[in-house]
């Protein structure tokens, strides 16, 4: 059975989706290793999931009981989140209950628009949408082409807003109040507890956190910053 939107919107409410990542030529970058992470956040109380790469989704969604978000990222310039619909249709191939895309207004490689993805994974994959937004107008623009969520992912990456320390809470107040209904996923820089609560109260509908839980990579430099021991 496929995920509805109500089914993802009623399991993801107020709760925490983490993502799980590792980069090209990190050690963690297998996809059994992604899937154990999962299944680890998942123990820990995560209500869904996002995985990047075609067999990061495969293993991850025989590996855990959640909804499970994938996105292809190919490249790590312009637009590379899922950015054609060759793609979008791998991913949801691979088995993603939700398939995260590039929502932001930048020309995709193939010239398609969020809207035709957005027509070809809920009309020929059966699957849901995240629309990864770099501002307000994005943001607006997806829920318009219909995406099922849409997330704050790329504010602060492409220029359209500045790369806030912690999350961009002023998107996230500016695109909760115009879209009021419309779901909205904080995504991007969310490193502490506050920072979560405070996503929730700027109106998220969930908060999705990556580098602070995965990536202990990350998690150790800021340590060593910290004690100034590096
Ligand atoms: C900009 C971009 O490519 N963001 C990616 C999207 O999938 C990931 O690299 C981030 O880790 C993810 O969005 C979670 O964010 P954070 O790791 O800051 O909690």
């Amino acid at each position: 059975m496929p995920l509805t939107t109500e089914d993802l919107l009623t399991r993801t409410a107020g709760r925490l989706v983490v993502s799980c990542q590792a980069y090209p030529g990190e050690p963690m970058r297998t996809p059994e290793t992604m899937a154990r992470v999962a299944q680890a956040v998942v123990e820990g109380g995560a209500a869904a999931v996002r995985v990047q790469g075609l067999d990061d989704v495969r293993a991850t969604v025989g590996a855990v009981d959640v909804p499970v978000i994938g996105l292809w990222k190919d490249g790590d310039e312009g637009v590379y989140i899922t950015p054609t619909l060759r793609h979008a249709r791998a991913v949801a191939e691979a088995g993603a209950h939700v398939v995260a895309l590039d929502a932001t207004l930048r020309p995709r490689p193939d010239g398609s628009t969020v809207a035709d993805l957005v027509r070809m994974l809920h009309e020929e994959c059966g699957v849901l949408v995240m629309a990864d937004c770099d501002d307000l107008s994005s943001a607006v623009a997806a829920a318009e082409a219909g995406a099922d969520v849409v997330g704050t992912t790329l504010a602060g990456y492409t220029g359209a807003r500045p790369r806030t320390e912690g999350p961009d809470l002023e998107l996230l107040r500016a695109v909760t109040r115009e879209l009021a209904e419309h779901p909205v996923f904080a995504e991007g820089r969310i490193h502490t507890h506050e920072q979560a609560r405070a996503a929730l109260e700027a109106g998220a509908h969930a908060v999705c956190v990556g580098t602070a839980i995965t990536h202990p990579t990350s998690l150790t430099r800021w340590f060593v910053d910290a004690i100034g021991a590096g």
